[in-house]
Order: C-alpha cells, then structure tokens, then sequence
C-alpha cells in the first residue's frame, strides 16, 4: 500500500520558467478531483515565476476528450507544454480499461505528432479514496507532479 506523499520536490533542481507559458486541458468528470488536481498544477506553475497570464485553461466533458482538447490547444495557442488533468474511476464494467487505454494511446500519440509536449496527468484509479489521496490528500497531488514534469519538458 502506497504510504508516502509523491509531490514533493526541491524546487533548486527546477528549471526558471518565467518566460514559458502552459495550457492545462481540464476533465469535467469528477471534478472534486480534477478541480484539485489542477489547483496543485497551477499553484506550482506560479511558485515556479509562471505568469498567471501565461496558464491557459480549456475544459473539456470527459478524459476521453482530453484527446481533442489538447489538439486544440497545441493547434491554436502558442504554449510550451500542455498538461492534461483527468480522473477515471473503475465502475461495474470494462468501460474503464477502454476509457484508460484510449486517453493514454491519444496523449502518447500527441506527443509523437507536436514538437510541444503534453504531460500526462490523468489518474486511473480502483476507488475515489484513491483519487481523494492522489490530488491534494494523503498522497501528494499528481497535478503538482504534472507541473514540473512540463516544465522540464519545456525546456528540453
Ligand atoms: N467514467 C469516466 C469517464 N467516462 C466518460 C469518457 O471519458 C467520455 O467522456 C465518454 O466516453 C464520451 O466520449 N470519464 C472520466 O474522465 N472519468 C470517468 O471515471
Ligand atoms: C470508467 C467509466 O467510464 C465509468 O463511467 C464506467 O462505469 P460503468 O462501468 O459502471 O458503466
């Protein structure tokens, strides 16, 4: 069983990301969970010397649709990484394994056709305990981890 939180990070080993500018594409579906997994993203952008000028934010109904907004936003905004925040949650049936397998194959392909990449923060998870402690409880928060993977990935 995970115990230790995975968010923490020295911030001397960051790159300066004051000029950089980051789309966030964010997932409607458990939003109590999206909604703080974009928080620990931005908060982290801005204790980096991000612009808050320089996040933008697209919504989007579902993970599955991650795909798409993101394309939109590597097509239409001059951004250096795109992180995409979604939440998919195990139900009764294998609807999950397709939901998860599509978003990771879409984002894994956006990363293979754009020169911008697009960080991938969409937990895939048993139950929303485990989603509750993954984005700003228990275990840290993927969205803080998220953001400075893009902006490593921005400077590369
Ligand atoms: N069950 C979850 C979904 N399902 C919806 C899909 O992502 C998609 O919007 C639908 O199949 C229409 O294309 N989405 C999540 O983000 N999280 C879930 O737990
Ligand atoms: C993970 C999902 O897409 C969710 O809507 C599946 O729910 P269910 O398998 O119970 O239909």
């Amino acid at each position: 069983m995970a115990t230790t939180n995975l968010s923490t990070y020295d911030k001397s080993t960051i790159p300066n990301a004051k000029d950089l500018r980051f789309g966030i594409v964010v997932s409607e579906w458990n939003e109590n969970i999206t909604e703080g997994l974009f928080n620990g993203a931005k908060e982290t952008l801005l204790e980096n010397n991000v612009s808050k000028d320089n996040i933008v934010r697209m919504d989007v109904p579902g993970s599955f649709e991650l795909i798409f907004g993101c394309k939109k936003m590597l097509q239409t905004e001059k951004v250096d990484a795109v992180i995409a925040i979604g939440c998919v949650i195990q139900g009764e049936t294998k609807h999950f394994d397709f939901v998860c397998e599509g978003v990771t194959q879409g984002i894994k392909d956006l990363n293979l056709q754009f020169d911008i990449p697009t960080i991938f923060c969409v937990l895939t998870d048993n139950t929303m305990q485990q989603s509750i402690d993954r984005s700003g409880g228990k275990l840290g928060n993927k969205g803080t981890e998220a953001a400075v993977t893009a902006i490593k990935m921005a400077v590369l």
